[in-house]
């Protein structure tokens, strides 16, 4: 595992990073006293790029996944998407980014149950303001190999094919970054391919950034880089990483 000291802006890209964390904290407080879920943590996620984060539980991956997606405020530190600082935002304006530039590919689907899968698919169009044209729809639906299910309802498919519509209803809105929180946790190995293949592609095909949080070494290997979390820091990164190099990583954090 290499450290990862020299973060942002010390290496500066030729591109601007899609997503930015610069000196991140979070600090839950609450009766029983305060926890440091991310203690400082800086670094910039290159547009296009595929980074899965791991780390012990507890370490503070969802923490930082919720703090990158605006979905929860950094204590202090700031998150800069496409440019954009979210701190700066009001809730109307981080809703209206969150629908244009970011996908959502969480363990729970999510799904609205009495909307067919091709309802589902086009919400996230209706909810821009944008009116889905049925080929955009047919076109992501067909990216996930479900083109023959638009008319089902969400309690008609298997976990699997539930995950994928959530995958479809992601890619509709061509979001800049995919935040996706162990978005094969539930499902078989096959199926797990087909959903990390598609993030994959969505980012070489399409230039899109992928931020996943997983345990799992076989999905981390899908990425470019697995960064590491221990205790609210980074404690470092691997490169194209095989599945038993990034267990063996993660074992050395855990020791
Ligand atoms: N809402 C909260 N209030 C208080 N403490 C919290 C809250 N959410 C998380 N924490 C604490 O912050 C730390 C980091 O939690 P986080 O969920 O980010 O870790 P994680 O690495 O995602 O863990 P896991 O792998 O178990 O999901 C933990 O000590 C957790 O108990």
């Amino acid at each position: 595992m290499t450290s990862t000291a020299p973060t942002y802006p010390t290496v500066v890209p030729t591109q601007p990073p899609a997503l930015l964390l610069d000196g991140i904290t979070k600090t839950y407080r609450s009766k029983a006293g305060s926890v440091d879920a991310l203690r400082g943590v800086t670094y910039h996620f290159a547009q296009g790029s595929f980074t899965a984060v791991m780390g012990p539980s507890g370490s503070g991956k969802s923490t930082l996944l919720q703090c990158a997606a605006g979905l929860d405020q950094p204590t202090t530190g700031t998150v800069v998407l496409g440019g954009t600082t979210l701190s700066g935002l009001n809730e109307v304006a981080l809703t209206k980014l969150r629908r244009n530039e970011m996908g959502f590919v969480f363990q729970a689907y999510n799904l609205l149950p009495s909307l067919t899968v091709y309802d589902n698919v086009a919400l996230p169009l209706r909810l821009t303001g944008r009116r889905p044209s049925r080929g955009d729809v047919h076109r992501v639906l067909d990216q996930v190999g479900l083109q023959d299910k638009a008319k089902r309802r969400p309690a008609e498919l298997s976990g699997g094919q539930q995950q994928r519509v959530a995958i479809a209803r992601a890619l509709i809105t061509r979001p800049s970054v995919f935040f996706a929180d162990e978005p094969t946790g539930a499902l078989d190995s096959g199926t797990s391919r087909q959903i990390l293949s598609l993030l994959r592609e969505a980012t070489e095909r399409a230039g899109q950034t992928v931020v996943m949080v997983t345990h799992d070494p076989v999905a981390a290997a899908y990425a470019e880089r697995v960064l590491f979390l221990s205790d609210g820091l980074i404690a470092g990164h691997l490169d194209r990483g095989t599945p038993a190099q990034i267990a063996a990583a993660m074992s050395s954090l855990e020791r």
